[in-house]
């Protein structure tokens, strides 16, 4: 029986893929505000990611994303926000949820993250987010997944990998599930300076013959 922390709902089996921080207690919150995150992944191979250039996370590499508006499902803020951030449209899919709380706020960001394998439209800069394509490391992507597919002329070797030391201390650990095509699930808590003190991550099980 996996330990869910309080935050999280999901359907389906689910195994646990990372915690720690154990001696922490989980943060109490008072509300819960909706955030979307989308990543446009190419080939298995490349990711796009936004340089933050201004407010929570200014200067944090990140997938595309921000408040779900009253009156809009996450679906449809997460097609909003891609096309705001980055000037492009996906067919986004859910492919995971996070629940982030940190001490010094009233407010847990639940975000409902997005994943699309395909994108229409030209890549462009706005006054959020700068754009660019990364590769995906080996450690970071399962190779035995049967769903990965080759690279056709699209030399991602020659991207710069992933830069998880400029990301979100959580990245690393539900990444994997995400690249996996793994639906996955995770709660962080945050203290002073951004550090993370008690984490969770689960992700549906790996197919057969996935390394992970
Ligand atoms: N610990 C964390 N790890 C992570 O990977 N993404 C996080 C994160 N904490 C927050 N995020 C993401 C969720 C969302 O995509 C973004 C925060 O959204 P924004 O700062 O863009 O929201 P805003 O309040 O500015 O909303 P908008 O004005 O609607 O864009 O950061």
């Amino acid at each position: 029986m996996v330990n869910i922390p309080p935050g999280i709902t999901h359907d389906g089996p689910m195994v646990e893929v990372a915690s720690g921080g154990v001696e922490h207690d989980w943060i109490k919150y008072e509300k819960v505000k909706e955030y979307t995150n989308a990543f446009v992944i190419l080939n298995d191979q490349k990711v796009l990611l936004g340089l933050k250039k201004r407010g929570f996370g200014v200067g944090l590499w990140n997938g595309f994303g921000g408040k779900v508006d009253p009156g809009e499902t996450p679906a449809q803020a997460a097609v909003r926000e891609l096309e705001e951030e980055a000037g492009i449209t996906a067919p986004l899919r859910q492919c995971g949820t996070l629940f982030f709380v940190e001490n010094t706020m009233d407010a847990a960001f639940n975000i409902s993250v997005f994943c699309a394998y395909e994108y229409s439209g030209t890549i462009t800069e706005s006054d959020e987010m700068r754009p660019e394509w990364f590769s995906i490391p080996e450690d970071l992507l399962p190779r035995t997944n049967p769903l990965t597919t080759v690279d056709h002329g699209d030399n991602a070797a020659a991207l710069p990998p992933i830069p998880l030391s400029k990301m979100w201390a959580d990245d690393e650990f539900w990444m994997p599930a995400m690249f996996g095509r793994r639906h996955f699930v995770g709660r962080a808590d945050f203290g002073v300076d951004n550090k993370m003190i008690k984490w969770w991550f689960g992700a549906a099980p790996a197919a057969t013959g996935d390394s992970v």
